[in-house]
């Protein structure tokens, strides 16, 4: 891996790839604030990157997929005992694919709790070990990349307050292809944008992610298919945090392969009651206020209106000045 690598893969709409694997990867030093300018450009342009991250080793990437299969193959009402107070936390199933969720992940008794409910009584202690394992360390990245973001816009003194304010949801979803020869209907997960603080995806060797570029094309996002591969990508929340100085992209996926998908998504969210606002630094006469304050909670409650989800943008929807 080259650690000074923003590469344009194969061609120009390939996304940009930074390098996170370096153990001495700190804050303050002249490699850090090298990959923060590639972080910073590449949010710019795509409003998400791919990031090579090979602390999660291969042996613990090849067992989470097996434990995804383990779970996905279990019955539909043991899987549906995967339930949450929180919206779109729990056991979802829709028509092309399913997925279970994990919050709190980085913290062990809640993994616990995850596999508790699968397996009243028992648990699992294997795949709570190890979900446990990949989402602390994702945490890593998803720290060293908010950091990155705050300094590279000059708003440091937020950094502790806003890495603070979220806390870590791990989804695990299995895509299924629609049974169609039609590329456009081979939709297994519509057009949205994400609407937390930032999301961490890895898929697990099938490809279907697309992005769509700010110029209005979608772009087949391929992954290098590697254990040390995963897409970094802005959500609503960070986008209205930041004034809009960075997008957050629309993304689907779409499978032509007839095959099972596996991915992963570790979601940094808001905490209850935390009011999302944007900074006095980022706001001034060329940057006016873009979104109002608001708690994230009205906004997930929004996007689950008919309204919220059919608007073109909910952020905007929701919180346009
Ligand atoms: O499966 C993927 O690659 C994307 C998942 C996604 O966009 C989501 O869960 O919000
Ligand atoms: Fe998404």
């Amino acid at each position: 891996m080259d650690s000074n690598s923003l590469l344009p893969r194969s061609d120009s709409i390939q996304l940009p790839v930074i390098d996170f694997s370096d153990q001495t990867l700190k804050p303050g030093t002249s490699e850090w604030d090298k990959v923060k300018a590639d972080v910073h450009k590449a949010l710019e342009d795509f409003g998400c990157f791919e990031a090579f991250f090979d602390k999660v080793s291969t042996e613990l990437d090849k067992s989470v997929f097996k434990a995804m299969e383990e779970l996905f193959d279990l019955p539909t009402e043991t899987k549906q005992r995967n339930v949450s107070s929180k919206p779109y936390h729990g056991y979802l199933s829709l028509k092309f694919h399913e997925s279970l969720g994990i919050d709190d992940a980085n913290v062990a008794e809640r993994v616990n709790d995850f596999t508790q409910q699968i397996w009243p009584g028992q648990g699992n202690k294997r795949i709570s070990e190890m979900m446990h394992v990949v989402s602390e360390q994702l945490t890593e990245l998803d720290v060293m990349v908010r950091r990155m973001i705050l300094e590279s816009f000059g708003i440091e003194k937020y950094i502790e307050e806003h890495l603070n304010s979220t806390n870590y949801l791990f989804r695990m979803i299995k895509y299924t292809t629609p049974p169609t020869e039609d590329v456009e209907t081979k939709l297994c997960l519509p057009s949205h944008t994400d609407k937390n603080i930032m999301s961490i995806l890895h898929q697990y060797q099938v490809d279907g992610l697309e992005i769509k570029t700010k110029d209005e094309k979608w772009i087949k996002v391929k992954p290098s298919h590697q254990h040390y591969s995963f897409i970094v990508m802005i959500g609503d929340s960070m986008c209205a945090f930041l004034n809009g100085r960075l997008s957050s992209p629309y993304h689907r996926v779409v499978m032509t392969a007839n095959q099972t998908r596996y991915s992963s998504a570790l979601f940094s969210t808001p905490k209850s009651g935390v009011i999302i606002d944007s900074p006095e630094e980022l706001i001034d006469e060329e940057h006016p206020r873009m979104f109002k304050s608001f708690e994230f909670n009205e906004f997930r409650d929004f996007y689950n209106t008919e309204a919220g989800f059919t608007a073109q943008s909910t952020l905007h929807a929701f919180c346009a000045l």
